[in-house]
């Protein structure tokens, strides 16, 4: 028997309640392939500063260090909004991410087979299927640079600073490139160099690493067409590679490839063992507490977490079996629901997952 150590950060919102479903999927995993997950919950975000006044208290930041993967919810709400930048419950996840060292996000945005009629996009563009991999750099950029206040003669002003280091870029090209070597070969980076010089320091560093993937296509394209394209032409997109706030917001829109956000798994890995694993959705506030959010998203980001973090290539193929045998059986949470589809809750969709598993 393995025995594997999760840190369970259910976070706001809908956040535990598609942890809790995704716990019951790995301890149901653990039960058919006889390994055992020990879970330890600890808090972060706003249930973290109405309990201990602060968004990632340090007890928080060991246990996920003490463990050997972390699975996250969701992070933030209306409750906290009003609180100065630096005490948000959002700060507890770049807070995470930069103390785990996760400088690699990657958001496989996959339209499965049973899900084309909840995608947007038209049959045509659609075609034989679509199978995105966004790689987003996490730790650096816009998000952690300087950011302040001052006066001025038009008053008040603010700013965040966008800043990159060669090493930074370098690493996030890697790994991109590194991914691409596994699937079509094709990497997309993504980037603002018409008009940044952060994104001229990229492109370049982007360049000498693919002097070491001669096997790998690289494409370069600006942010603003890439957002366009992803629509008009996304079979286009293998890897696609890029900043930290082009990659949050590329990757919202690529959710809508897959049928819903709440389809969108993650992963994010860096330096050390320990990955860090969450869906891509924020807390959903507007459907937290009605049973209505789709736990699928948490549950194929806890298959990542098994292949990535532990090996277990077959359990985590499992997992993505179940989730496309109820999919293929007809049921659907109300984001993906089609006509003659049958619409379930939260607790229902998980329950029929774990029976898909058994
Ligand atoms: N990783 C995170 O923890 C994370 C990510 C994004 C946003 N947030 C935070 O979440 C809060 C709400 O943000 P938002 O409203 O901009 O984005 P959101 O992703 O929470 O919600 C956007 C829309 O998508 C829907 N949605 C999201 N997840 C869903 C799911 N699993 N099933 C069905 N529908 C789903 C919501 O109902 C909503 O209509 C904010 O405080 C934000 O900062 C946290
Ligand atoms: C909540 C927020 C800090 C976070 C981000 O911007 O990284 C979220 O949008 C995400 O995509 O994980
Ligand atoms: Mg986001």
């Amino acid at each position: 028997m393995m025995n594997f150590n999760i840190a369970m950060i259910p976070g706001d919102g809908i956040g535990p309640e598609v942890v809790e479903q995704t716990v019951l999927v790995l301890e149901k995993v653990g039960e058919i392939y006889n390994h055992k997950f020990n879970f330890k919950e600890a808090l972060a975000g706003g249930c973290a500063i109405d309990e201990y006044g602060e968004p990632l208290p340090k007890k928080t930041i060991d246990i996920c260090k003490e463990s050997d993967a972390v699975l996250l919810g969701a992070i933030g709400g209306p409750k906290w909004d009003n609180l100065p930048g630096d005490r948000r419950p959002e700060r507890a996840l770049l807070g995470l991410r930069k103390a785990l060292g996760l400088y690699a996000n990657i958001r496989p945005a996959i339209l499965f087979d049973q899900l084309k009629e909840a995608c947007p996009l038209k049959p045509e563009i659609i075609g034989d299927g679509l199978d995105i991999c966004i790689v987003r750099e996490l730790t650096g950029g816009i998000y952690f640079g300087e950011k302040g206040r001052k006066d001025t003669e038009l008053g008040q002003a603010a700013f965040d600073v966008e800043i990159y280091s060669e090493e930074e870029v370098r690493r996030i090209a890697k790994t991109a490139f590194d991914i691409a070597r596994k699937r079509n070969k094709i990497v997309t980076n993504v980037d603002k160099a018409n008009v940044l010089e952060s994104s001229r320091l990229w492109r370049s560093v982007v360049e000498e690493v693919a002097t070491d993937y001669p096997d790998v296509t690289l494409n370069h394209m600006y942010v603003d067409n890439a957002s366009m394209q992803l629509v008009r032409n996304p079979k286009q997109f293998d890897v696609v590679v890029t900043t930290n706030m082009f990659g949050d917001i590329l990757s919202d829109e690529a959710s809508m490839i897959t049928g819903s956000i709440g389809m969108l798994p993650s992963a994010s890995l860096g330096e050390g063992n320990i990955g860090m694993y969450e869906p891509v959705h924020g807390s959903a506030p507007d459907i937290a507490g009605l049973d209505k959010a789709n736990p699928m998203a948490t549950i194929l980001s806890a298959a990542m977490m098994l292949r990535y973090s532990f090996g277990l290539e077959k359990e985590a193929d499992a997992i993505e079996k179940a989730v496309k045998k109820v999919l293929d059986d007809g049921y659907r949470t109300m984001d993906i629901i089609n006509e003659g589809k049958k619409a379930v809750g939260t607790k229902e969709m998980g329950r029929l997952i774990i029976e898909a598993l058994s």
